[in-house]
């Protein structure tokens, strides 16, 4: 079962009680909804941000064209103060929110009519009155929604004693160049808040500079210009992280995101680095303006796949570098590149010789990001980063898991970012699976590990329509993986591998059959548990349990993604028994059945005394203390 649902929240840091902000504020509001018709009373938090929301759309500079939209509006609030008329107990509680909303579509009325632009950027293939007409349905449509959802959240109101959820009232940021668009900022807040709490949006704002509302259709980007063909033709809407982070990352934000597995991350940076590339002044210099750095070179190739298509049609260009492969093609793509997709050591290596140059990169994306600041990772990356100015530069990190031990070297790196959390119930971006995945755990003897896999296998790959279904088996170690690849393949399976101790070439062509389904089984390590997004695997099983839970959580994201289901079946052991504990708290989260067996190894998280050296922590060492072992996948 999933848990309950969590009300979505954007903190506010602001100081209310200072006296001079205070006055200021009400001046704003003064200004913004007349004389304060407040009913006598003093303005809420709630009207007064609304307030303040109002005023700044005011004062966007632009040229909107005048359109009926403000006849529309102005209907509209007619319809809005006659439902506010009527008087029985359940319609005051609307009455007094329909009061507010027709205030604020009053002003919004009043500023189209002074020709106060609203949205910033149109679609160039669009002429000025299709976009209005466009957008005058949009709006019409959401006022109709409004009304709607007005009633419902009356009702709730009613039911539930009154409780609301905290509100993330839409706003521009005009020092950045993002402008919402006139549809989304026509929203009423209920949809907004709607949106946020149901997608269980938790947005974590330090300087409450920006109360940005979540872009909840691809329309609504400013971008969608510069990337035609549409990337997004396949997809229906954007996905909770691609709505909650595109407004903070426009406005030139530095954000952490945490997601889970197979929820659109990619798309999530990668949409508004085109932007931050496009809309950058600088000519001199070296080319690439942005820098997205992962973990493996496989990883590394999936990404720069997905950033070819956005940068292509904005005339931009892109490279991959990474290990394993001649230099030569990598260096004389650098010369032009303006985004660079990497692992961290083939990118050192490149800069140390001076065929990387960094010097004009102000987008820096850490994708998998808790893998690449620990220990394995932690000192390529501050070198790479020290080569990017520190001014300007906008700095993001993306995840689906956060742990603790890497969120205050991230902060070194980062200016006040905003943090971004998906998921039921955790807004401080706990550890989470994707709850779309069925994970069952078996606890096994360890000598039956592969008569069990074997079985499992039959099971699940057997003869007839299920025979081409993917599945993904990992294992700890490379020579384990070669032993179990090979021990499948005596019995007459069609297995490929996937490891550090292949060459490059391989494991290539091992992912690409499992890919294209020529070899519907793949025995990996660790090389394939973060980030790799291929298509409709059925099942992942995992025939030793990796060192950290969060790389389990990683390796079973492999299955169920964007949306689908997923299957992953564990062979848990006596050896693993130090992760019961984790595995349980996991399991627990995701509202899965935990085995008696398993129970029986403890519920006790075992503290680690170096987490930040996350999956690849075998221990303390002597005194305590346990030099870090750079394992590195590329
Ligand atoms: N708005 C969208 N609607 C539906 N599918 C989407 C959307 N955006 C991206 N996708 C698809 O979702 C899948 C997963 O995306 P992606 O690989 O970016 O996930 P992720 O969150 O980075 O996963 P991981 O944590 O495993 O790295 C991809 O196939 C991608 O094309």
């Amino acid at each position: 079962m999933t848990e309950a649902p969590a009300s979505a929240v954007l903190n506010d840091g602001n100081d209310h009680t200072k006296k001079s902000k205070k006055r200021r504020r009400e001046d704003i509001l003064k200004d913004a909804v007349g004389n304060g018709d407040f009913g006598g009373s003093k303005p809420s938090k709630e009207e007064r941000r609304e307030a303040k929301r109002l005023k700044k759309l005011g004062e966007e500079p632009g040229a909107g064209p005048e359109t009926d939209e403000v006849l529309q509006l102005n209907g509209n609030v007619g319809e809005v103060e006659k439902a506010a008329a009527n008087g029985d107990q359940s319609e005051s509680k609307l009455s007094k929110e329909a009061r507010k909303e027709a205030r604020r579509l009053k002003k919004l009325a009043k500023e189209q009519e002074n020709g106060h632009a609203v949205a910033e950027q149109l679609p160039s293939n669009n002429s000025v009155n299709g976009i209005d007409k466009a957008s005058d349905k949009a709006t019409l449509k959401a006022e109709k929604a409004r009304l709607k959802a007005e009633k419902k959240s009356a009702k709730t109101e009613n039911t539930d004693g009154g409780s609301q959820p905290n509100s993330t009232k839409g706003t521009f940021d005009s020092g950045s160049g993002y402008v919402e668009d006139r549809v989304l900022a026509a929203l009423p807040q209920s949809e907004i808040d709607d949106f946020l709490s149901t997608n269980f949006i938790t947005i974590s704002d330090p300087t409450s500079s920006t109360n940005l509302r979540p872009i909840t259709q691809f329309s609504h980007l400013p971008t969608h210009h510069t990337t035609s063909p549409s990337p997004f033709t396949a997809f229906k809407s954007p996905t909770p992280i691609q709505s909650a982070a595109w407004p903070f990352l426009l406005s030139g934000r530095d954000v952490i995101g945490v997601a889970e597995t197979g929820s659109g991350k990619t798309l999530a940076f990668g949409v508004p680095c085109i932007r931050s590339i496009t809309s950058s002044s600088r000519t001199r210099g070296s080319p690439a303006r942005a820098v997205i750095v992962s973990p493996t070179r496989e990883l590394a190739a999936q990404i720069h796949t997905q950033m070819e298509t956005l940068a292509s049609p904005a005339h931009l260009s892109t490279v991959c570098v990474y290990g394993g492969v001649p230099k030569d093609p990598q260096r004389l793509a650098l010369k032009t590149a303006h985004i660079i997709v990497a692992t961290p050591g083939r990118l050192n290596d490149l800069i140390n010789e001076g065929s990387a140059d960094l010097s004009n990169v102000n987008y820096v994306v850490l994708d998998e990001a808790d893998r690449m600041l620990d220990k394995g990772f932690e000192e390529e990356i501050r070198k790479i980063i020290a080569t990017t100015p520190t001014k300007g530069r906008q700095t993001l990190m993306f995840t689906a898991t956060w742990p603790p031990s890497v969120r205050d070297l991230a902060s070194t790196f980062m200016k006040t970012p905003v943090h971004i959390s998906i998921g039921a119930d955790n807004p401080t971006g706990e550890l989470r699976a994707n709850t779309k995945i069925t994970q069952l755990v078996e606890v096994v003897d360890p000598r039956q590990k592969e008569t069990r896999l074997l079985q499992l296998l039959k099971q699940h790959q057997g003869a007839g329509a299920k025979k081409n279904d993917r599945i993904l088996v990992f294992c700890l170690y490379k020579k384990e993986a070669a032993r179990i690849e090979s021990f499948l393949s005596a019995r007459g399976m069609k297995a490929a591998g996937i490891h550090g101790d292949m060459s490059q070439d391989k494991r290539t062509a091992s992912l690409s059959a499992f890919k294209t389904g020529t070899c519907p089984l793949l025995v990996a390590t660790d090389v394939a548990a973060r980030g790799l997004d291929i298509p409709a695997v059925k099942a992942v099983i995992n025939v030793t349990f990796p060192l950290t839970v969060e790389d389990y959580v990683h390796r079973i994201g492999r299955t169920g993604r964007a949306g689908a289901d997923g299957l992953a079946i564990t062979l848990f052991t006596e050896h693993d028994k130090a992760q019961s504990g984790a595995l349980i708290n996991v399991l627990r989260a995701a509202g899965q059945e935990i085995p008696e067996e398993l129970l029986r190894f403890g519920t006790t998280v075992k503290k680690k005394g170096h987490e930040a050296y996350g999956a690849f922590y075998k221990g303390p060492g002597v005194g305590g203390k346990k030099e870090g072992t750079k394992i590195k996948f590329d």
